[in-house]
C-alpha cells in the first residue's frame, strides 16, 4: 500500500505469531515480540551504552562497525566494535531459539530516530550480512517503507513497538527499505506524530574474521615488521578485501608460507607451544 493511500495495511496489527506479508515475499512481521516493560528495559539498557553521532541519527555498533560510505563490514582493527552486549546476545539467542533466525547474529546496529529522522532507501550490504536481517522496534511507531525495484510495487509496514520485522528471500536480497524523514507518518484517522524510535538490528556476517587475540609484546613492539606488513598488503589488500583463512592446522612449524598481511596484524594467532613462532592469521 503507498504512503499515499493514507492506511496502514492492517496484515501487520495484532498479530503474535510470525505474520508473512502477502506482498512482500520474505517479510515477516511479529507483535508485540517485546512486553511494554522489556521494551523499557531494553531502551535503558541501550541508553546506557555510548552513542556514536557520525550520521545524522545516532547509532551503535555492536560485533562489527559497519562503514556505510564503503559499505562494508570489514570493520577497522585500529577501532574495532564493542562485543554484543548481553541484551543483544540474549535477544540474538531468542530468535534462533524460535526458529526466526539459523544463526546467532553476531553484528548488530542501533538506529535511533528523532522526528524528522530517517534512513535512505537501501538493502542491506549483500557480501557483509547473511540472509536474515531481523530488527525489533522500540518507542514510537514509524512507518517503513518497502519497494520492489524489479517490479516498482511499494508496501507501507507500520513497525510498532516491541514488534519484530525479519526480513530473508525476496525482502531482504530484492525489496529495499527506507524510513522517510519526517515528523509525522499518514495514520487511518489523520498523520500520527512520531516521537523519538529506536530499533535494534540483527544480522549474521558472511566473512566472520577469525578470533583477535592479543598481540604478544616481542611481536608488537616490533615497528619494522608491522611497517613492512602493511606496505606489503596495501593495495591488495583493498581489492581483496574478503580472504579465507588458512586453517591454523595447516601452517608449517617453521611459519606461515603466504607472507604476512599487515591488514590483519590485529588478527594475530599466537603458536600452540612457545617453541613455535608466533604466526599471523594468513589469509588468502
Ligand atoms: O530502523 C529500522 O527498523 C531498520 C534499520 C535498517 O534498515 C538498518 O539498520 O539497516
Ligand atoms: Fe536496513
Amino acid at each position: 500500500m503507498s504512503e499515499s493511500a493514507g492506511q496502514l495495511p492492517l496484515d501487520f496489527h495484532a498479530v503474535s505469531q510470525p505474520q508473512p506479508s502477502a506482498a512482500v515475499q520474505g517479510l515477516r512481521c511479529v507483535a508485540d515480540w517485546l512486553t511494554p516493560d522489556a521494551c523499557q528495559a531494553l531502551l535503558s539498557n541501550i541508553d546506557a551504552e555510548e552513542w556514536s553521532a557520525q550520521l545524522k541519527r545516532r547509532v551503535q555498533h555492536y560485533g562489527r562497525r559497519y562503514d556505510y560510505g564503503r559499505r562494508s563490514a570489514a570493520g577497522d582493527q585500529r577501532a574495532p566494535a564493542p562485543p554484543l552486549p548481553a541484551w543483544a546476545r540474549e535477544a540474538a539467542a531468542r530468535l534462533v531459539r524460535e526458529g526466526l533466525m539459523d544463526q546467532e547474529a553476531e553484528q548488530v546496529i542501533v538506529n535511533e530516530y528523532q522526528p524528522g529522522q530517517g534512513i535512505s532507501a537501501h538493502v542491506d550490504c549483500l557480501p557483509c550480512f547473511g540472509p536474515v536481517i531481523a530488527a525489533i522496534s522500540l518507542g514510537s511507531t514509524c512507518l517503513m517503507d518497502f519497494t520492489d525495484p524489479e517490479g516498482g510495487a511499494k508496501l507501507a509496514v507500520p513497525l510498532a513497538p516491541g514488534s519484530l520485522l525479519v526480513m530473508t528471500g525476496p525482502a531482504r536480497h530484492t525489496w529495499r527499505h527506507a524510513i522517510a524523514a519526517r515528523k509525522s507518518d499518514p495514520g487511518t484517522t489523520g498523520r500520527v506524530p512520531r516521537g523519538r524510535r529506536v530499533s535494534v538490528t540483527f544480522r549474521t556476517l558472511l566473512h566472520p574474521r577469525p578470533v583477535a587475540r592479543p598481540i604478544p609484546a616481542f611481536l608488537a613492539h616490533d615497528e619494522r615488521h608491522r611497517g613492512s606488513a602493511a606496505r606489503s598488503c596495501g593495495p591488495s589488500t583493498a581489492r581483496r578485501r574478503w580472504r579465507r583463512p588458512i586453517p591454523f592446522s595447516a601452517i608449517p612449524p617453521g611459519g606461515p608460507r603466504c607472507p604476512l598481511r599487515g591488514g590483519q596484524a590485529a588478527h594475530t594467532v599466537v603458536g600452540r607451544s612457545d617453541k613455535r613462532p608466533v604466526v599471523p592469521s594468513c589469509l588468502v
